[in-house]
């Protein structure tokens, strides 16, 4: 039951009920990855089944595509779908310029493309990730494996070069080999602990050779939902911050879809 869920779950749950309110019949919508999105593709699903929403949905990862095709979504590839209405995804960190880090779940390439794909990008999250400065959580780097210890190199040059004092840079495994995204390639994390100029930082990692793509998400995220444990809702748009409230103990079904 509802009341069995941790206070962390149930910020993530009240900031995704709150979001998928804004999913509309016959809209294209993005999917994210991580378990605050999971909480809001189970809630899509549910307003799919209580009001028939026809929608089509494009997935940031094979994971939210395998949970959301188990609860009935309709899920079509970025190419069929073409361009987006709405996409709704998670965060690691959020700053008030609503500039985001972003990987944390190893996704960071695929969700990029379908929010930049999207003519909106509300992100998720409970309140504990709004920041006052990016950085605390290491920021994810997606790099092609060939000779990713060069690109790593050549990362922590540039890093140096920018006065990017006491960094780390750490390959991410999955138990004792290199953890593989859905694209094959592997993850460098940046242990940077402040981030003073995200826009700077991000085009510089991606001038560097091997480099995919980064997880620092600038200008791209339009809407961010921010959930608390008691159902309460903040939502920041525009240089604006709006309180609203979710009852979570009323939303039974979708914790029924857990088998709790
Ligand atoms: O970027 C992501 C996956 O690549 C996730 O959205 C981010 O890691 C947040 O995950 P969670 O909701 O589980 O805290």
């Amino acid at each position: 039951m509802p009341t069995d869920l941790s206070p962390i779950d149930k910020a993530k749950f009240a900031a995704s009920r709150r979001a998928v309110d804004l999913v509309q019949d016959g809209m294209k919508v993005g999917l994210g990855t991580g378990s605050t999105a999971a909480w809001m593709v189970r809630c899509l699903a549910e307003r799919v089944r209580e009001e028939g929403l026809r929608l089509t949905c494009v997935a940031t990862s094979t994971r939210t595509a395998e949970l959301a095709r188990s609860l009935g979504l309709t899920i079509v590839t970025l190419d069929e779908a073409k361009w987006l209405d709405l996409t709704i995804d998670g965060a690691d960190e959020a700053d008030g310029a609503l500039n985001l880090i972003k990987g944390g779940g190893a996704a960071l390439l695929q969700e990029k493309i379908v929010a930049t794909a999207s003519d909106r990008m509300v992100v998720i999250a409970d309140a504990a990730k709004e920041v006052r400065a990016l950085g605390a959580f290491p920021l994810p780097v997606e790099v092609i494996p060939f000779g990713w210890s060069a690109t790593a190199r050549l990362i922590e040059e540039h890093l140096a070069a920018q006065d990017v004092l006491g960094h780390d840079i750490r390959l991410r495994m999955a138990g004792d080999q290199p953890l593989r995204t859905d694209e094959n390639n592997v993850i460098l994390d940046l242990h940077l602990k402040r981030i003073g100029n995200p826009r700077a930082l991000s085009l510089m990692l991606n001038q560097i050779a091997g480099v995919v793509e980064n997880g620092l998400f600038i200008d791209i995220c339009d809407t961010l939902v921010l959930g608390h444990p008691d159902g309460k809702v903040e939502t920041v748009e525009g240089g604006t911050r709006t309180e609203g409230r979710v009852d979570i103990a009323a939303s039974a079904n979708i914790f029924a879809d857990l088998g709790e």
